[in-house]
Protein backbone atom coordinates (compact mmCIF):
# COMPACT_ATOMS: atom_id res chain seq x y z
CA UNK A 1 0.00 0.00 0.00
CA UNK A 2 1.39 3.64 -0.65
CA UNK A 3 2.70 5.50 2.02
CA UNK A 4 0.91 9.05 1.80
CA UNK A 5 2.33 11.52 4.48
CA UNK A 6 0.66 14.61 5.03
CA UNK A 7 2.51 17.18 7.06
CA UNK A 8 0.69 20.69 7.93
CA UNK A 9 1.04 23.88 10.46
CA UNK A 10 1.42 27.03 11.17
CA UNK A 11 4.18 29.15 9.42
CA UNK A 12 8.14 28.58 9.91
CA UNK A 13 6.92 25.71 12.27
CA UNK A 14 9.36 23.31 10.30
CA UNK A 15 7.00 21.27 8.27
CA UNK A 16 9.12 21.73 4.94
CA UNK A 17 12.50 21.03 7.04
CA UNK A 18 10.41 17.77 8.32
CA UNK A 19 8.69 16.78 5.21
CA UNK A 20 12.30 16.63 3.34
CA UNK A 21 13.80 14.84 5.90
CA UNK A 22 10.84 12.14 5.93
CA UNK A 23 10.97 11.99 2.00
CA UNK A 24 14.51 11.34 2.15
CA UNK A 25 13.79 8.66 4.64
CA UNK A 26 11.27 6.44 3.09
CA UNK A 27 12.58 7.42 -0.23
CA UNK A 28 9.31 9.23 -1.14
CA UNK A 29 8.63 12.59 -3.65
CA UNK A 30 8.31 15.54 -1.39
CA UNK A 31 5.71 18.69 -2.34
CA UNK A 32 5.97 21.83 -0.29
CA UNK A 33 2.81 22.91 -1.10
CA UNK A 34 3.32 26.34 0.09
CA UNK A 35 5.41 27.18 -3.44
CA UNK A 36 2.30 26.87 -5.30
CA UNK A 37 0.58 29.82 -3.80
CA UNK A 38 3.80 31.51 -2.84
CA UNK A 39 4.69 30.93 -6.74
CA UNK A 40 1.12 31.88 -7.90
CA UNK A 41 1.57 35.24 -6.28
CA UNK A 42 5.28 35.59 -7.35
CA UNK A 43 3.41 35.78 -11.21
CA UNK A 44 0.96 38.35 -10.10
CA UNK A 45 3.30 40.83 -8.87
CA UNK A 46 5.49 40.32 -11.74
CA UNK A 47 2.80 41.60 -14.23
CA UNK A 48 2.16 44.43 -11.89
CA UNK A 49 -0.80 42.87 -10.78
CA UNK A 50 -3.08 43.62 -7.71
CA UNK A 51 -2.79 40.35 -5.44
CA UNK A 52 -6.90 40.15 -5.48
CA UNK A 53 -6.79 39.76 -9.49
CA UNK A 54 -9.15 36.63 -9.02
CA UNK A 55 -8.83 35.86 -12.54
CA UNK A 56 -4.95 36.59 -13.32
CA UNK A 57 -4.78 34.40 -10.12
CA UNK A 58 -6.25 31.48 -11.18
CA UNK A 59 -4.95 31.48 -14.45
CA UNK A 60 -1.05 31.69 -12.73
CA UNK A 61 -1.90 29.03 -10.77
CA UNK A 62 -3.12 26.82 -13.49
CA UNK A 63 0.18 27.29 -15.57
CA UNK A 64 2.41 26.59 -12.57
CA UNK A 65 4.87 23.98 -13.18
CA UNK A 66 6.48 22.00 -10.16
CA UNK A 67 9.72 22.02 -11.70
CA UNK A 68 10.05 25.14 -12.45
CA UNK A 69 10.24 27.25 -8.89
CA UNK A 70 12.81 29.74 -8.41
CA UNK A 71 12.83 29.04 -4.48
CA UNK A 72 15.28 31.24 -3.57
CA UNK A 73 13.38 34.51 -4.53
CA UNK A 74 9.94 32.44 -3.51
CA UNK A 75 10.91 31.98 0.13
CA UNK A 76 11.66 36.06 0.19
CA UNK A 77 9.63 37.04 3.59
CA UNK A 78 7.32 39.27 1.32
CA UNK A 79 6.32 36.20 -0.34
CA UNK A 80 4.79 34.37 2.15
CA UNK A 81 2.45 37.21 2.81
CA UNK A 82 1.28 37.40 -0.71
CA UNK A 83 0.86 34.15 -0.48
CA UNK A 84 -1.42 33.80 2.25
CA UNK A 85 -3.29 36.43 0.60
CA UNK A 86 -3.91 34.50 -2.79
CA UNK A 87 -4.67 31.30 -0.72
CA UNK A 88 -7.60 32.29 0.59
CA UNK A 89 -9.17 32.98 -2.88
CA UNK A 90 -11.22 29.81 -3.45
CA UNK A 91 -11.01 29.56 -7.01
CA UNK A 92 -7.16 29.78 -6.68
CA UNK A 93 -7.40 26.92 -4.05
CA UNK A 94 -9.71 24.91 -6.24
CA UNK A 95 -7.18 25.16 -9.41
CA UNK A 96 -4.34 23.79 -7.84
CA UNK A 97 -6.70 20.84 -6.06
CA UNK A 98 -5.37 18.28 -8.74
CA UNK A 99 -2.09 19.03 -9.50
CA UNK A 100 -1.59 18.26 -5.29
CA UNK A 101 -3.66 15.30 -5.72
CA UNK A 102 -2.37 13.57 -8.88
CA UNK A 103 1.33 14.14 -6.60
CA UNK A 104 -0.37 11.81 -3.67
CA UNK A 105 -1.52 9.61 -6.55
CA UNK A 106 2.19 8.29 -7.19
CA UNK A 107 2.09 4.70 -6.87
CA UNK A 108 5.47 4.61 -4.23
CA UNK A 109 3.13 7.55 -1.79
CA UNK A 110 4.69 11.37 -1.26
CA UNK A 111 4.86 13.44 1.26
CA UNK A 112 3.23 16.59 1.01
CA UNK A 113 3.29 19.66 3.55
CA UNK A 114 0.92 22.88 3.92
CA UNK A 115 -2.07 24.02 5.73
CA UNK A 116 -5.12 21.71 4.48
CA UNK A 117 -3.15 18.60 3.04
CA UNK A 118 -4.68 16.07 5.86
CA UNK A 119 -7.93 18.07 5.71
CA UNK A 120 -8.53 18.83 2.23
CA UNK A 121 -6.07 17.41 -0.35
CA UNK A 122 -5.53 13.85 0.78
CA UNK A 123 -7.98 13.42 4.11
CA UNK A 124 -7.39 9.31 3.29
CA UNK A 125 -3.62 9.70 3.93
CA UNK A 126 -2.08 6.65 6.16
CA UNK A 127 -0.19 9.63 8.34
CA UNK A 128 -1.46 12.88 9.70
CA UNK A 129 1.12 15.20 11.30
CA UNK A 130 0.19 18.58 12.33
CA UNK A 131 3.49 20.62 13.39
CA UNK A 132 3.29 23.52 16.00
CA UNK A 133 5.88 25.55 17.57
CA UNK A 134 4.86 28.96 20.09
CA UNK A 135 5.19 31.96 17.46
CA UNK A 136 8.25 33.56 19.23
CA UNK A 137 9.99 30.18 18.39
CA UNK A 138 8.85 30.12 14.90
CA UNK A 139 9.64 34.18 14.59
CA UNK A 140 13.12 33.24 15.92
CA UNK A 141 13.64 30.17 13.15
CA UNK A 142 12.34 32.55 10.40
CA UNK A 143 14.83 35.73 11.32
CA UNK A 144 17.88 32.80 11.18
CA UNK A 145 16.67 31.85 8.19
CA UNK A 146 16.49 35.09 6.70
CA UNK A 147 19.63 35.93 7.87
CA UNK A 148 21.13 33.19 6.48
CA UNK A 149 20.34 34.03 2.84
CA UNK A 150 21.46 37.71 3.35
CA UNK A 151 17.58 39.42 4.37
CA UNK A 152 17.52 42.58 6.39
CA UNK A 153 15.60 40.96 9.40
CA UNK A 154 13.88 42.46 12.14
CA UNK A 155 12.81 39.90 14.71
CA UNK A 156 9.65 42.37 15.78
CA UNK A 157 8.65 42.73 12.45
CA UNK A 158 8.88 38.93 11.79
CA UNK A 159 7.36 37.80 14.99
CA UNK A 160 4.17 40.19 13.64
CA UNK A 161 4.34 38.21 9.91
CA UNK A 162 3.82 35.27 11.39
CA UNK A 163 0.79 36.40 14.10
CA UNK A 164 -0.97 37.93 11.15
CA UNK A 165 -0.35 35.09 8.59
CA UNK A 166 -1.33 32.74 11.47
CA UNK A 167 -5.15 34.50 11.52
CA UNK A 168 -5.20 35.25 7.77
CA UNK A 169 -4.63 31.19 7.42
CA UNK A 170 -6.95 30.63 10.68
CA UNK A 171 -9.77 32.45 9.71
CA UNK A 172 -10.41 32.34 6.30
CA UNK A 173 -13.25 30.46 5.19
CA UNK A 174 -11.55 28.01 2.49
CA UNK A 175 -9.99 25.50 3.65
CA UNK A 176 -8.40 27.33 6.83
CA UNK A 177 -5.23 25.74 8.74
CA UNK A 178 -6.53 23.57 11.17
CA UNK A 179 -5.37 20.00 12.46
CA UNK A 180 -7.62 17.25 10.88
CA UNK A 181 -9.36 15.23 13.87
CA UNK A 182 -6.90 12.35 13.16
CA UNK A 183 -3.67 14.25 12.99
CA UNK A 184 -0.87 13.85 15.55
CA UNK A 185 0.17 17.22 16.54
CA UNK A 186 3.66 17.51 17.83
CA UNK A 187 5.11 20.78 19.42
CA UNK A 188 9.00 21.43 17.90
CA UNK A 189 9.41 24.16 20.20
CA UNK A 190 11.35 22.46 22.28
CA UNK A 191 13.03 20.13 19.68
CA UNK A 192 16.07 20.35 17.52
CA UNK A 193 15.36 19.36 14.11
CA UNK A 194 16.98 15.27 14.61
CA UNK A 195 14.80 15.18 17.59
CA UNK A 196 11.22 16.40 15.30
CA UNK A 197 12.18 13.57 12.94
CA UNK A 198 12.93 10.71 15.27
CA UNK A 199 9.68 11.66 17.13
CA UNK A 200 7.65 11.99 13.63
CA UNK A 201 9.29 8.42 12.46
CA UNK A 202 7.51 7.03 15.78
CA UNK A 203 4.51 8.82 14.35
CA UNK A 204 4.80 7.69 11.20
CA UNK A 205 6.02 3.65 12.18
CA UNK A 206 3.00 3.62 14.56
CA UNK A 207 0.66 4.40 11.58
CA UNK A 208 2.21 1.89 9.53
CA UNK A 209 1.81 -0.87 11.28
CA UNK A 210 -2.03 -0.30 12.86
N1 LIG B 1 13.29 21.82 15.18
C1 LIG B 1 13.92 22.89 14.68
N2 LIG B 1 14.76 23.60 15.46
C2 LIG B 1 15.38 24.70 14.98
N3 LIG B 1 15.22 25.18 13.72
C3 LIG B 1 14.38 24.52 12.91
C4 LIG B 1 13.68 23.34 13.34
N4 LIG B 1 12.92 22.92 12.31
C5 LIG B 1 13.13 23.78 11.29
N5 LIG B 1 14.01 24.74 11.64
C6 LIG B 1 14.47 25.86 10.82
O1 LIG B 1 13.43 26.83 10.88
C7 LIG B 1 13.24 27.47 9.62
C8 LIG B 1 11.78 27.24 9.16
O2 LIG B 1 11.62 25.86 8.94
P1 LIG B 1 10.76 25.31 7.71
O3 LIG B 1 10.93 23.84 7.70
O4 LIG B 1 11.08 26.08 6.48
O5 LIG B 1 9.29 25.69 8.23
P2 LIG B 1 7.91 25.71 7.47
O6 LIG B 1 8.03 24.79 6.28
O7 LIG B 1 6.93 25.24 8.48
O8 LIG B 1 7.71 27.14 7.09
C9 LIG B 1 14.28 26.85 8.68
O9 LIG B 1 15.41 27.68 8.62
C10 LIG B 1 14.61 25.52 9.35
O10 LIG B 1 15.92 25.08 9.04
N1 LIG C 1 -1.44 23.91 1.51
C1 LIG C 1 -1.22 25.22 1.66
C2 LIG C 1 0.10 25.73 1.68
C3 LIG C 1 0.29 27.10 1.82
N2 LIG C 1 -0.80 27.91 1.89
C4 LIG C 1 -0.67 29.37 1.95
O1 LIG C 1 0.57 29.79 1.46
C5 LIG C 1 1.27 30.60 2.43
C6 LIG C 1 2.75 30.27 2.35
O2 LIG C 1 2.89 28.92 2.75
P1 LIG C 1 4.29 28.30 3.15
O3 LIG C 1 4.03 26.93 3.65
O4 LIG C 1 5.23 28.45 2.00
O5 LIG C 1 4.74 29.27 4.31
P2 LIG C 1 5.72 28.97 5.52
O6 LIG C 1 4.96 28.09 6.48
O7 LIG C 1 6.91 28.26 4.95
O8 LIG C 1 6.02 30.32 6.06
C7 LIG C 1 0.59 30.27 3.76
O9 LIG C 1 0.65 31.34 4.69
C8 LIG C 1 -0.83 29.92 3.36
O10 LIG C 1 -1.64 31.06 3.27
C9 LIG C 1 -2.07 27.38 1.90
O11 LIG C 1 -3.05 28.11 2.02
N3 LIG C 1 -2.27 26.04 1.77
Amino acid sequence: MSLVIAIDGPAASGKGTLARKLAEHYGLPHLDTGLLYRATACALLDEGLPLDDVEAAVEAARGLSLTDFDEARLRAREMGEAASVVAAMPPVRAALIDMQRAFAARPEGAVLDGRDIGTVICPEARVKIFVTATPETRAQRRALELASRGEAVDYAAILDDVRKRDARDSERSAAPLKAADDAIKLDTSELDREEVLAAALAIVERARNV
